[in-house]
């Protein structure tokens, strides 16, 4: 919800061909002056977030706008003012970028963004920036190690670029020694694997990064691994998400959206009630819980990075 006290600004991470993120240098004598931003500006009296996004990338870019999806919303307060910043995926655009105010334009690849200094607020954005739409889950009611590996290769072999290995039914020794070799087969494809496992043991060890449960999560009251490496939650509501961006956490899963068999019990969110909660932190939040691939749009325009699935991905 904005106030008018609240300055309402729309974003846009502009993706080429090649993957990479259009980043622009804001001019010195503006608020957060001589850093770099991903292209957009304010809201004009009646116009939506979108119909500003276009705006503003033809004015700044001279770029037209063929296709956007919400990307993250921050709300983030500077000491002179208080920002809602609306950030779009751009994957389609007609022309060629020319910093129409004169400001320096660069293309980026993903990985590379953390190098450059933005203003505060943007650390989520360029973590979503990074992060995929889709986020695999790799485990296995059976705890049978030859399935879990079968598994791995059949969510690789579909491209997907973010892998959690939970394997919950392995011993810890089963579960280290299937780790290092999921890690060694990850790393030579250029899947980003994290470990669902004592943080302590996992900072110890190179894998990419861990997820925490919900329970591990709030009994931490700091980020468990430096910046260089990922950290990424679960969480079933508001309190476990404000907590996972109090202590720094990179990305949280929100489940369960819809019913799932994993977990009859558990009574789902629903994507409205999923909404409201991703709307209240600035986090990057995957949603889990009877979902596919084919539920990406749909996660997106409620708030979601993307989709997260254990058997979502192996149909
Ligand atoms: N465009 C943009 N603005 C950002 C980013 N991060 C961030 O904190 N902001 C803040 O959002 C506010 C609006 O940005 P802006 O200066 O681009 O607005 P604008 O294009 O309408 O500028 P103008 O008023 O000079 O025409 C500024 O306070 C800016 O510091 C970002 O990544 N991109
Ligand atoms: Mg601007």
């Amino acid at each position: 919800m904005s106030d008018c006290s609240e300055l309402h600004v729309a974003a846009g991470v502009i993706r080429n061909d090649r993957g990479e993120i259009l980043i622009a240098k804001r001019p010195a004598h503006v608020h957060q002056g001589d850093l770099w931003e991903f292209p957009g500006g304010k809201l004009e009296p009646g116009e939506t977030a979108r119909e500003a996004l276009s705006r503003e990338i033809y004015e700044e870019l001279n770029l037209k706008v063929i296709d956007t999806s919400p990307l993250i919303r921050i709300r983030h307060t500077y000491p002179e003012r208080r920002v809602l910043l609306d950030v779009w995926r751009v994957d389609r655009f007609d022309g060629t970028p020319v910093g129409m105010q004169g400001q320096p334009i660069r293309w980026v690849s993903p990985d590379d963004l953390p190098r450059f200094v933005f203003p505060a607020a943007n650390r989520p954005i360029v973590t979503a920036a990074r992060l995929p739409d889709r986020y695999a889950i790799l485990d296995d009611e059976s705890g049978d190690e030859a399935v879990l590996r079968e598994r791995l290769y059949r969510i690789v072999s579909q491209g997907i670029e973010l892998i959690q290995l939970r394997a919950r039914r392995l011993a810890v020794h089963r579960y280290e020694a299937l780790a290092e070799f999921a890690e060694d087969y990850c790393r030579a494809r250029g899947v980003t694997l994290l470990l669902n496992a004592d943080p302590e043991w996992v900072s110890r060890t190179s894998a990419a990064g861990v997820h925490l449960t919900a329970e591990r999560l709030m009994r931490l009251n700091g980020r468990p691994l430096e910046q260089d490496r990922w950290v990424a939650a679960s969480c079933h509501d508001l309190r476990e998400l404000r907590h996972a961006e109090r202590i720094g956490v990179d990305l949280a899963v929100l489940a369960p959206v819809l019913p799932t068999p994993t977990h009859p019990a558990a009574k789902p969110l629903g994507w409205k009630r999923f909404a409201e909660l991703v709307d209240q932190v600035n986090l990057p939040v995957f949603a889990l819980g009877g979902l596919s691939p084919a539920d990406i749009e749909v996660a997106r325009w409620h708030g979601a990075q993307g989709v997260a699935a254990i058997r979502g991905f192996l149909r």
